[in-house]
């Protein structure tokens, strides 16, 4: 072969292999991969590892750090030898990534009992459901017309196919820098819910008032421990979060969290992050990496650490933790903006119920799921739990007694617990950082809060729920994904997406 004929398929050779490692249709090169921390294993940071595996191929370095295994809204609580789940997450049968990660991992799905609800007010029940669909059907058609019909046709017929539209941009790779250009990549609709109360969005789809002051605002309480002052997008998952098809997974939703930290293979870290400090290249070839400083939580050393990374991705609120974490050498404040989270209270006692406070005549009537509309009602709401290992024996509960979850804003005194149990066996408070402050309006905050620098607990300012965290992180991943291997035709430009059939006719 000619000489310039050899250099020429040399010349092309290699520029063929730089072109497939730099389209990311070739990670074998583990030079060319990413170095990934990622501060958090709750379900936001286990699935965005195990999204990133997949991306990324077996040679990527991804390290995942947590002062405790998993934990957060998907901790369970041991009481008289059972467990029961701790955090106030549900899921629903339309969240398609946690119904897929429920049939990978082979996890069995406990409905949640369709129990008698009830709705208090003014120290009464007011609203009851019956035993009897049809018999609750009228109730609720007397109490409020169409409204519960309303309501679900809305979010079944309308906002649903809006929102399913997320599944088909991720399948297709794209990823979004905000949540704000997420959402309207989704539908204009569900951006500009986020920018009026649930009250008002109800109103003007023509839900009654008495509907909204009543059962809307007892869901809020019970769901997001706020009101329907909320933004409506938030306010809405909180309704399909009240509608039947709900579920847990046996022995705790922690297991998807715990599975997809095995399946991603990432290195779990067992130690609190002090410190993300931000390394730029003295030469000035504007590449820049990150310093991690993490203490050690594991029983064999205590020591402070650091690691380096290419890219850091923050799975857990910034604001308000007990473990803050500092950001150095930032030339900005970080985080550049500010995320109020709500402290929710939940209390488990094994006992009987109050049958003055609820004026019963037997204890055994208190509903299963007792809600609160009241603003100044110093609990949110009163659920019988039941345990999620279900292999463990039944308890024999004497009549009355059962194991219940109190939501409250703030721990309550002994005379408030009184009021609502007459005896009690065992009592235990758990308080975590469990979803946004919201009101219309609210910053959505951006998924990247740096170059290379993420944060999934972004998404919490439009819905906070296990589904919600799981599209968070599978953005963050596809970002940090299309940017280190410049795939910016995925970021952002919907407009280069070829609509779904569904989607031909639609106003995107
Ligand atoms: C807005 C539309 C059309 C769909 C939303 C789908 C979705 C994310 C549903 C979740 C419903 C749900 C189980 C809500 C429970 S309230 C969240 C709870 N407080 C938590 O922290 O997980």
């Amino acid at each position: 072969m000619h000489f310039f004929g050899l250099v020429n398929l040399v010349f092309m050779f290699l520029s063929m292999h730089i072109l497939l490692l730099k389209t990311g249709l070739c990670n074998d090169n583990e030079e060319m991969l990413p170095r990934i921390g990622i501060v958090g294993a709750g379900l936001g940071g286990t699935s965005c590892a195990f999204y990133l595996r997949q991306l990324l191929g077996s040679k990527a370095t991804i390290d995942i750090f947590e002062a405790s295994k998993v934990g957060g809204r998907t901790a369970v609580i041991k009481i008289n030898g059972q467990k029961f789940e701790a955090g106030g997450s549900v899921i629903h049968n339309q969240n398609k990534y946690m119904v897929d990660f429920a049939e990978k991992f082979n996890k069995k799905r406990l409905s949640r009992s369709d129990g008698i609800f009830g709705l208090y007010s003014n120290g009464d029940i007011v609203f009851e459901t019956s035993r009897w669909t049809a018999v609750t059907l009228s109730k609720l058609l007397w109490r409020y017309g169409l409204d519960a019909y309303k309501i679900h046709d809305w979010t079944k017929n309308f906002l649903s196919k809006k929102f399913n539209r997320i599944y088909e941009f991720q399948d297709g790779g794209m990823a979004f820098t905000t949540v704000e250009d997420m959402l309207r990549a989704m539908g204009d609709e569900l951006l500009n819910m986020t920018h009026f109360s649930l009250k008002d969005v109800l109103l003007d789809i023509g839900v009654s008032e008495k509907f909204i002051d009543e059962l809307a605002q007892g869901v809020m309480r019970n769901n997001y421990a706020q009101s329907t002052g909320v933004h409506g997008l938030v306010g809405a998952v909180s309704l399909i979060g009240a509608e039947p098809g709900l579920w847990s997974v046996e022995n705790g939703n922690k297991e998807i969290s715990e599975a997809l930290l095995q399946e991603s293979k990432a290195n779990f870290i067992e130690a609190n992050v002090k410190t993300v400090t931000l390394y730029k290249d003295e030469l000035g070839t504007g590449s820049i990496s990150y310093e991690v400083d993490y203490e050690n939580q594991n029983e064999k050393s205590e020591s402070t650490e650091t690691r380096e990374y290419d890219i850091v991705i923050l799975a857990a609120p910034l604001e308000g933790t007990k473990f803050k974490i500092a950001f150095a050498d930032f030339p900005g404040p970080m985080p550049p903006f500010s995320q109020k989270f709500h402290t929710t209270v939940a209390m488990f006692v094994l006992g009987k119920v109050n049958t003055t406070t609820f004026h019963l005549d037997n204890p055994d009537d208190f509903p299963a799921d007792l809600f609160t509309s009241q603003p100044d009602s110093f609990f949110n709401s009163i659920g019988k739990l039941s345990p999620v290992d279900t292999a463990q024996p039944e308890h024999a509960y004497e009549p009355g007694q059962a194991v219940w979850k109190t939501f409250l804003n703030k721990n309550p005194n002994q005379e408030e617990i009184s009021s609502l149990f007459e005896s009690r066996e065992d009592l235990r408070l758990v308080d975590w950082l469990a979803y946004p402050e919201y009101a219309p309006n609210m910053k959505l905050p951006p998924f990247q809060l740096y170059d290379r620098l993420y944060y999934i607990n972004a998404i919490e300012s439009a819905a906070s729920a296990m589904e919600m965290a799981v599209i968070g992180s599978r953005n963050v991943a596809l970002l940090a994904y299309n940017q280190w291997f410049g795939h910016f035709d995925k970021i952002d430009e919907i407009h280069l997406q070829t609509p779904s059939a569904d989607n031909k006719n639609s106003e995107l």
